[in-house]
């Protein structure tokens, strides 16, 4: 009469009518109360362990004053409670910097996961449907840990069995608006483990007076601007070539300019030369002083120089061969920095096309073989579409600035950048609040880093132009 299905036991069947639904009666185990006891206390046991593990400066600074009120009472609870707070806010007055990480954000993340995450955990997990309701039973993302710094929250969480990066990523604002943050950006911390960041303010918002000088000639990481988190920019130039995108305004100039005044003293040195390709007649021309007779605007020029990088490329390849597999920077053999701005203009705007591809040809040329031989490339490019730079996959480093349109975030930053965090779509058109912002790819991680290149103004460039000449006389 019915159809024995692997695992199914007629006999827990209870009733059947002809023409109705078959009805089940599930089995009810009963747990003894013992068994439920001592997991619901294994469970508020490993919770205690787990929270003052994690929040060990919170649990002090409730668990002393209570265990002293009741042990001592509350004359002695208060009189140790009053010394430890003076001692506290002398450490503070003394020393702010080391006080806040050793204490201030440790109580602020014990705080924001209580009253933020804990609280809103349940309805945002449920309704973004990062959690599962099933069978009478929720099953959520775990809150594995609270961290804060002076602009960010970092969230561990582990996510559900089964759950994909990208189901995070794809509810990013839902996570950012149900608890309270202006965005959510989601990296993976380990297998299964993920760190969402939630920015509480924005380090970036004031534009960055340009970096000093450095003191001594260096080629290595340039320090341009500063990173979401507080620490410096640092953008690699030799070894590599870097494209800067951003829409008409976003600042490229100041990443330009940044990293020629990082690279001033390396130049002065004799370890760097800087070529300028200047076809828009704009940005480098204000400066063209601090690139002596490797200043070019006119196609023409444009093609005639990157040629001769070329060259010297080809008669270091031929005398590196066999000998040496990487530059080293030395006044016979300095590190070749080629500034292109606006690359597009002479790659795809111009109408000569045997020009077109003599500059095309000898950007290629560069960019695949310049940096084992000490010539990098540093282009600045309006519109990322391949139409405009088919060459923009031989840059190994990029840059996104603020651009028009969500797709061109991956086209210059890589598959998947924009879900992972890098909104520089969202990037305000204020030169104020967004001229300089961008997202760029640390060498040390997939994931996108907020920055903001320094502004180097009018002034400091006449400055750097005026010291430019002085050690020019001296020499
Ligand atoms: N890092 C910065 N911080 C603050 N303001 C900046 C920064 N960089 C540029 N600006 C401001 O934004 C304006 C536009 O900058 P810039 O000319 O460098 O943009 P751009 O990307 O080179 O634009 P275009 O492609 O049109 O030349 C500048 O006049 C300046 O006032």
């Amino acid at each position: 009469m019915f159809k024995k299905l692997p695992g199914d036991e007629t006999r827990k069947l209870v009733s059947t009518t002809p023409d109705t639904a078959v009805v089940f009666r599930p089995v009810v185990v009963q747990t003894p109360a013992i068994v439920t006891i001592v997991i619901l206390a294994w469970r508020v046991l490993a919770g205690l362990v787990r929270t003052v593990i994690v929040h060990p400066v919170a649990v002090a600074a409730l668990v002393v004053p209570v265990t002293l009120t009741l042990l001592y009472g509350w004359r002695v609870a208060l009189i140790v409670s009053t010394v430890l707070a003076s001692l506290l806010i002398g450490w503070y007055l003394g020393d702010r910097e080391s006080f806040t990480s050793c204490v201030g954000w440790r109580l602020l993340a014990f705080w924001r996961r209580i009253w933020i995450y804990r609280r809103h955990w349940q309805p945002v997990m449920v309704i973004s449907g990062l959690g599962r309701h099933l069978r009478g039973r929720d099953y959520l993302p775990r809150l594995v840990r609270v961290e804060c710094d002076s602009s960010a929250d970092r969230v561990t969480v582990r996510m559900l069995s089964g759950q994909a990066v990208k189901d995070w990523t794809d509810r990013a604002d839902h996570l950012a608006h149900g608890f309270g943050a202006p965005a959510c950006r989601v990296t993976i911390a380990r297998a299964g483990r993920l760190v969402l960041t939630f920015p509480r303010s924005d380090p970036l918002a004031t534009p960055l007076p340009a970096v000093p000088v450095p003191a001594s000639a260096d080629v290595g990481p340039v320090e341009i601007g500063r990173c979401e988190d507080g620490t410096p920019w640092r953008l690699k130039v030799h070894g590599t070539h870097v494209l800067v995108a951003g829409a008409t305004g976003a600042g490229k100039g100041s990443v330009i300019w940044s990293t020629v005044r990082a690279l001033l003293p390396a130049v002065r040195a004799g370890l760097v030369e800087l070529w300028a390709l200047d076809p828009k007649l704009m940005e480098l021309s204000y400066g063209r002083e601090l690139f002596g007779h490797r200043y070019a605007a006119t196609p023409e020029e444009c093609a005639d120089l990157l040629d001769e990088a070329v060259s010297v490329m080809q008669k270091r390849a031929a005398r590196f061969a066999g000998v040496r597999r990487s530059h080293v920077p030395t006044v016979d053999d300095p590190f070749v920095l080629v500034i292109v701005d606006e690359v597009a203009f002479l790659t795809a705007y111009q109408p000569d096309r045997a020009l077109r591809q003599r500059i095309t040809a000898a950007l290629a040329t560069l960019t695949t073989q310049g940096r084992a031989v000490g010539v990098g490339v540093l282009a600045a490019l309006q519109d990322p579409r391949k139409e405009v730079m088919n060459i923009r996959n031989l840059f190994p480093d990029k840059i996104a600035l603020r651009l028009d349109e969500s797709e061109q975030v991956d086209m210059v930053l890589g598959d998947g950048a924009r879900d992972r965090g890098a909104h520089a779509d969202l990037i305000s058109p204020r030169p104020e609040l967004g001229a300089g912002v961008g997202y760029v790819r640390l060498e040390t991680s997939p994931e996108p880093v907020r920055v903001r290149a320094a502004y180097v103004s009018d002034t400091d460039i006449r400055a750097m132009v005026a010291a430019r000449a002085d050690w020019g006389e001296a020499a």
